[in-house]
């Protein structure tokens, strides 16, 4: 039963995370946000503590760690670690991305399907949450090698997914090739063309239509809705963005076509400002078809200039948009960013802002919108995707697009109504983890304990 004070309850629960996942803070930190984040819902609400459901919430049904050998093409073997966290199935099938960094532990697969657990209840789409991947590092990796890691992950993923069991996506360096080669090994296992069972496929073969683009395009329609609530809109702004690969590029698309203008962008290497505004083709060609570094893009353009020192939140911006990893916009770039008058930053990425650089921004009164509404519409065209594969449909791409807009929509009021509800309007924070908890919390109860 709920005791009656909520937030004793929740630190009692968040005292036990840290007991039963040692070393692992970024999981820390995601379950202390929505936890924080809990107490006016369970106050207002007790009977979703009943049966101990935070807790279970906050446990992941299932965690899969596997070795991954493989021959490179000198005929050395290597063997890499791979992941499947298995974090909650009480809306619909597992759903979340797979990632292939070399630094990738289990705490940070955690953090991320701990976060998918609410962003997909935001979509209100019928999906659960997970989130895999590997620290596997395919930079520099032949495609015949990107090709045999793949086939040998599959090897052991397969029999734990399933259209109706978990369906992974692409996430950091995991795109179309990766998800071609993980869907040849799926099918040749289970002698089986199953194509619900990962999306992101090709256009061809039981893809959706802007998949590719949903991420960040949705983060900027996302920025819309928050500008619409004071009557504002993109169109004049100053956008930076951190990264450039797929989130990032697609946010720039999409913030160009309503009028922003886009001056910054980065990668791990440093960041290009560009007053002219990013050409986006020249971008696109370096990062999609060369792979190179942004510093080829100050070379090729007049006017722009390439930095490896200082931060690409330095640069003044109405709009700013990090979308390339966890825990990269922190304090000293938060408070930079409000020195220049920021007025909305929104998550492309997960994670992305420290919760020290949260707080400067809430003091300062900047609206932030949290990557788990905010970059929700990746995920949300997957499982459109997914509707697609069942009923043997492929929608145009303004259809699935004007489907995408709509969802983002519905995902900001949902979050604006929830906020009003529990007592904190414009906190989107709390918005996003009240009303995602909400509907996974209903399905947990009518689903019993499991
Ligand atoms: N791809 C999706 O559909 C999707 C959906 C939701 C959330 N996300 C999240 O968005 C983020 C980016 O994903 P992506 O798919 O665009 O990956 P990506 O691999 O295509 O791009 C990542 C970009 O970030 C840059 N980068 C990495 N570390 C950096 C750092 N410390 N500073 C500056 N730049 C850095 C890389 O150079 C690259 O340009 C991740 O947090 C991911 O989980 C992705």
């Amino acid at each position: 039963m709920m005791s009656v004070d909520a937030s004793s309850r929740v630190e009692a629960v968040y005292a036990e995370v840290l007991r039963r996942n040692p070393g692992e803070p970024e999981f820390h930190q995601a379950v202390r946000e929505v936890l924080h984040s809990l107490e006016p819902v369970l106050r207002k609400c007790p009977q979703y503590a009943d049966a101990n459901l935070v807790e279970r919430l906050v446990e992941p049904e299932r965690q899969v760690i596997f070795r991954v050998p493989w021959t490179d093409d000198a005929g050395e073997v290597h063997v890499n670690r791979g992941y499947r966290v298995q974090f909650s199935s009480a809306l619909g099938p597992y759903k979340g991305g797979l990632r292939f960094v070399p630094q990738l532990s289990l705490g940070t697969v955690k953090f991320l399907a701990f976060e998918q657990i609410f962003k997909n209840a935001l979509t209100g789409l019928g999906i659960g949450a997970g989130k895999g991947g590997a620290d596997f590092d395919p930079k520099g990796r032949s495609d015949a090698e990107v090709m045999r890691f793949c086939q040998s992950f599959m090897t052991e993923l397969h029999r734990h997914l399933g259209e109706h069991t978990d369906v992974p996506a692409g996430d950091i360096n995991v795109g179309a090739r990766e998800i071609g080669y993980l869907f040849g090994q799926y099918k040749r296992l289970a002698n089986r063309y199953e194509a619900g069972v990962l999306t992101g496929k090709g256009i061809g073969w039981g893809g959706s239509h802007a998949r590719t683009e949903a991420t960040g395009y949705g983060t900027v329609h996302f920025v819309q809705e928050m500008l619409g609530t004071r009557g504002e809109e993109l169109d004049g702004l100053r956008v930076v963005l951190s990264g450039s690969g797929n989130v990032s590029l697609f946010a720039v698309e999409k913030a160009q076509a309503l009028g922003a203008q886009v001056v910054a962008c980065s990668d791990s290497s440093g960041y290009v400002v560009d007053e002219a505004g990013l050409d986006l083709d020249l971008l696109k060609e370096i990062k999609l078809e060369r792979r190179g570094r942004l510093d080829t893009y100050a070379e090729a353009r007049a006017g722009a200039r390439f930095s490896s020192r200082g931060s690409v939140y330095d640069v003044p911006c109405d709009v700013a948009l990090p979308c390339a990893t966890q825990n990269e916009l922190r304090e000293e770039h938060a408070l930079g960013l409000v020195k220049n008058g920021v007025k909305v930053v929104a998550e492309g990425a997960n994670m992305p802002c420290t919760p020290d650089a949260v707080a400067v921004l809430r003091e300062a009164g900047v609206r932030y919108g949290p990557g788990k509404a905010a970059n929700a519409g990746g995920v949300a065209t997957s499982a459109l995707e997914m509707r697609q594969n069942a009923a043997r449909e492929s929608w145009t791409f303004s259809e699935a697009e004007a489907r995408l807009a709509v969802v983002m929509r519905g995902i900001h009021a949902d979050c604006v109504t929830a906020a009003e509800e529990f007592g904190t309007p414009d906190d989107y924070v709390l918005g996003a983890n009240a009303a995602g908890f909400l509907r996974v919390a209903e399905a947990m109860r009518d689903q019993g304990v499991v």
